[in-house]
């Protein structure tokens, strides 16, 4: 083969593998790719077919009928293979199974009742960033002590967990959203400890081991009402302890990162500290903490002239559609300046992260409470990825600060 040919036989687009740690690691060049090869592209590696622009992903969100969850949104189909823990009664069902544990979760989680935890948390985003202006030279790792500190200080009080096995929180999480890809590398790495993992969190679950005043309680409640079942109950507060913690984590990472390499929007934070929640969904659109979700075709349906067979899995990649150059002008720009409302970093329909107020809640205290203090933000090393299969995540994050 003459050189000319070599270079231009890259593997075709069909053989990629997006979840191949090169492109965990950097995953803006196979985005571009997919949107450029079109509305729908069919991955061979995995059998799948794979929407990377905004008007199909959103679609796909919102067609519930079409588009289903209950068999799984990862790779795996729940019609032919065993879970690998029971199913999400929120995630992985639609309605009407979905119904009654997402109108449960919405009210406990609404912006209303999230108003007496605001004071509590503002305190605590006050503590944290005044350890960190302490810190010798004002250089830290802000992964560890502000995007990981801080939710793993409010977040687990919030629903009510007693002090032990906080730090199974993380872990376990990694390794739920590791599921949701193939069997690759990085599920591998915690096979071992799946059972072990799984049985100390659903202990968490169980109503004596929750206080009194959190969200859990607030679940088991709506059991003695009959809005769940008592057998439901513990599931649901499942939900929270693996959907609520890393997101949130590597959100605020996001939020963060964004600053540091943007001292422009910074100051513009640091002049206007209200813009702290739309900054926040700038972030989540910008990096998508949460990359992808996969859907199973109920029929046979044609998607922009693609034929997808019933029983296909399609793998929506949120994070591309968030930079898709049709709906988002200049998509690869941090900006505060923009409305960024409409991104489906949460998701979108039926489905749309029903935690979406409480991390907007942790952002918004954080935010504020670095803003008023820290006059400028940038990195003080070359920060470090952390793969995983769905995340969009990180391993540390070195900055410097000067006081306000
Ligand atoms: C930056 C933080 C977060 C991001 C980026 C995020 C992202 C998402 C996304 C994309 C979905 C949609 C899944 C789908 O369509 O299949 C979702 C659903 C969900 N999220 Fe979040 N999430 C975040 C924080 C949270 C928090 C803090 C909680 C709990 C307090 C939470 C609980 C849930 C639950 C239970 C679902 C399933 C909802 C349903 O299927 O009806 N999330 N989230
Ligand atoms: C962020 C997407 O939301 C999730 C993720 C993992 C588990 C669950 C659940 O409902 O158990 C929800």
């Amino acid at each position: 083969m003459t050189e000319t040919a070599a270079v231009s036989a890259s593997p075709p687009i069909s053989d990629a593998d997006p979840f191949a740690a090169e492109h965990l690691e950097h995953p803006e060049p196979l985005h571009r790719r997919l949107r450029e090869a079109g509305p729908v592209v069919r991955l061979s590696r995995y059998d799948v077919h794979a929407l990377a622009r905004y008007q199909e992903v959103r679609a796909a969100l919102v067609d519930w009928q079409t588009f289903q969850s209950g068999a799984g949104v990862g790779l795996a189909d729940f019609r032919h293979e065993k879970p690998w823990r029971p199913p999400s009664l929120l995630l992985e069902a639609d309605p009407p199974h979905h119904d009654a544990p997402r109108r449960v979760l919405r009210e406990i989680l609404a912006p209303l009742a999230l108003r007496r935890l605001r004071e509590t948390w503002q305190t605590v985003a006050e503590e944290v960033v005044e350890t960190v202006l302490a810190e010798p030279g004002r250089e830290f790792d802000a992964f560890e002590a502000l995007a990981k500190a801080f939710p793993l200080r409010v977040f687990p009080d919030a629903v009510g967990l007693g002090p032990q096995g906080r730090e199974d929180l993380l872990p376990y999480g990694n390794m739920a959203f590791n599921a949701f890809g193939p069997r690759n590398a990085l599920v591998e790495a915690d096979a071992h400890r799946v059972g072990d993992l799984s049985a100390r969190v659903n202990a968490r679950c169980a109503r004596e081991a929750l206080s009194e005043d959190g969200f859990g309680a607030r679940i088991w409640a709506a059991a003695d009402r009959g809005d769940l079942t008592h057998a439901q109950a513990p599931l649901v507060v499942r939900s929270l302890l693996t959907a609520g913690v890393d997101t949130t984590v590597h959100g605020l990472a996001a939020a963060l990162y964004a600053f540091a390499t943007h001292p422009q929007e910074w100051q513009r934070l640091r002049a206007r500290p209200e813009l702290a929640r739309v900054a926040f969904d700038e972030a989540v659109r910008w990096q998508s903490p949460v990359q992808t979700f996969f859907r199973t075709a109920t029929t046979d349906v044609d998607v922009a002239g693609t034929r997808i067979r019933e029983g296909g899995k399609i793998l929506m990649f949120l994070g591309s559609a968030n930079r898709d150059p049709e709906r988002w002008p200049d998509p690869d720009r941090f900006d505060l300046t923009r409305d960024p409302s409409g991104h489906v970093g949460f998701g979108m329909g039926i489905h749309q992260c029903v935690g979406q107020h409480v991390a907007r809640l942790e952002a918004e205290t954080l935010l504020t409470a670095l803003a008023r203090r820290v006059g400028h933000l940038e990195l003080a090393g070359e920060p470090r990825r952390h793969l995983n299969n769905t995340l969009r995540s990180w391993a540390s994050l070195p900055v410097r600060i000067r006081p306000a």
